[in-house]
């Protein structure tokens, strides 16, 4: 089946990209990676890079932006101010031909759909960040783009507007059939929002997977940490794993072979506490407490490491309790060679 879109990008950033009619992709990566960037070649807008751009097997590099039948949410949404929350939707119709009756119905279809019908004739100065937001969804989505490239649409929202407009954006990306690319910062966007993730660092593709084989077998140490693991980027040497950065060793529970690794261990599989361990723990090493955070029956200690890496760990309340765990507490971390996680680069 032709792909909805295949794109090959040049400058700033280099990548090459198909995706399915239907495909929800969450692009990920640390700032300054070239996400939007990437998000604008795609769209044909300028920016450090330019995009060979085909939508469903048609190039259209030759057209302008409103003409490729792409919808691009930026950032902050980029409502006209002077515009009402439907002539801003109707206007996003434009170059689709139609009368302008015909718009102005779509456009109080649309955002019926997303639930603002009542506020149809407000300005965007007069609704709130959530409400902008899904004007600004409207607007894209209006135009039956083959192609829908959102840019950070939840970052700018409060928690529960963030919740709600996230089931908006689910279950019209559901049905939605042309290709989505989502920027995002947040794990919990990206995993429930998209079933494949595209890691992008320093200008290039870094993974490009399923998002369940992202996070069981993360290729970066930035991934790895946006899902909440301990990365360690290092060399396995066939009877450990030799971190870069410290040089300290991991056990792991099978031989690895040598070569380049990043070792993952998951903040559940790590225990603290008062003495060195005895027992199964094959990695262990002290260090000290330098930050908790979290709340309810579970807190994410974070440990400096002395003689090992800095680590964070997942305990219970009662645990914590029990250890008396707070900042610049001495504390031995231990590691179970099976708790380390192991994916060779
Ligand atoms: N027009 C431009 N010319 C040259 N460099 C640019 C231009 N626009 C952005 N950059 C630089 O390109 C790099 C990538 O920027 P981009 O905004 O694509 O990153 P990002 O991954 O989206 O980051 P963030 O998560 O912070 O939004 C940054 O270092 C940025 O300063």
């Amino acid at each position: 089946m032709t792909p909805a879109l295949r794109a090959r990008t040049e400058g700033l950033v280099t990548a090459e990209l198909t995706v399915a009619a239907g495909e929800v992709v969450a692009v990920v990566g640390p700032n300054g990676a070239g996400k939007s960037t990437l998000l604008r070649a795609l769209a044909g807008l300028p920016g450090p890079a330019r995009a060979a751009v085909a939508i469903d097997g048609r190039p259209v590099g030759h057209l302008p932006p409103h003409a490729r039948r792409v919808g691009y949410v930026p950032q902050d949404g980029a409502l006209f101010p002077h515009l009402t929350a439907a002539r801003n939707v109707a206007y996003g119709l434009r170059g689709r031909g139609g009368s302008r009756a015909e718009a102005r119905r779509t456009a109080h279809d649309w955002l019926a759909r997303l639930g603002l019908a009542d506020l149809a004739g407000r300005r965007p100065g007069q609704l709130s960040g959530g409400q902008q937001q899904r004007v600004a969804l409207a607007r894209a989505l209006a135009a039956e783009p083959r192609l829908l490239l959102l840019d950070e649409p939840l970052a700018a929202l409060d928690v529960e507007t963030r919740a709600a407009v996230r089931h908006t954006l689910r279950s019209h990306l559901g049905p939605y059939d042309g290709a989505c690319l989502i920027v995002t910062h947040d794990p919990v966007d990206a995993l429930s929002l998209a079933g494949r993730m595209l890691v992008v660092e320093d200008g290039a593709i870094a993974q490009d997977a399923p998002a369940a084989e992202v996070t069981r077998a993360p290729r970066s140490a930035w991934v790895a940490r946006m899902l909440g693991l301990n990365a360690y980027e290092g060399v396995a040497d066939g009877t450990g794993i030799r971190i870069r950065d410290g040089g300290h060793t991991l056990s792991t529970a099978e031989p690895v072979p040598a070569g380049p690794v990043l070792a993952t261990v998951h903040p559940d599989h790590v225990t603290l506490h008062r003495e060195r361990p005895e027992g199964s723990a094959r990695n262990t090493w002290p260090g000290t407490v330098a930050e908790v955070t979290g709340t309810g029956t579970r807190l994410r200690v974070t440990v400096r490491g002395r003689g090992g890496p800095d680590v964070v760990a997942e305990v219970t309340a009662a645990a914590a309790a029990e250890l008396g765990v707070g900042e610049g507490l001495p504390v031995w971390v231990g590691v179970k060679a099976t708790g380390v996680g192991v994916t060779a680069l």
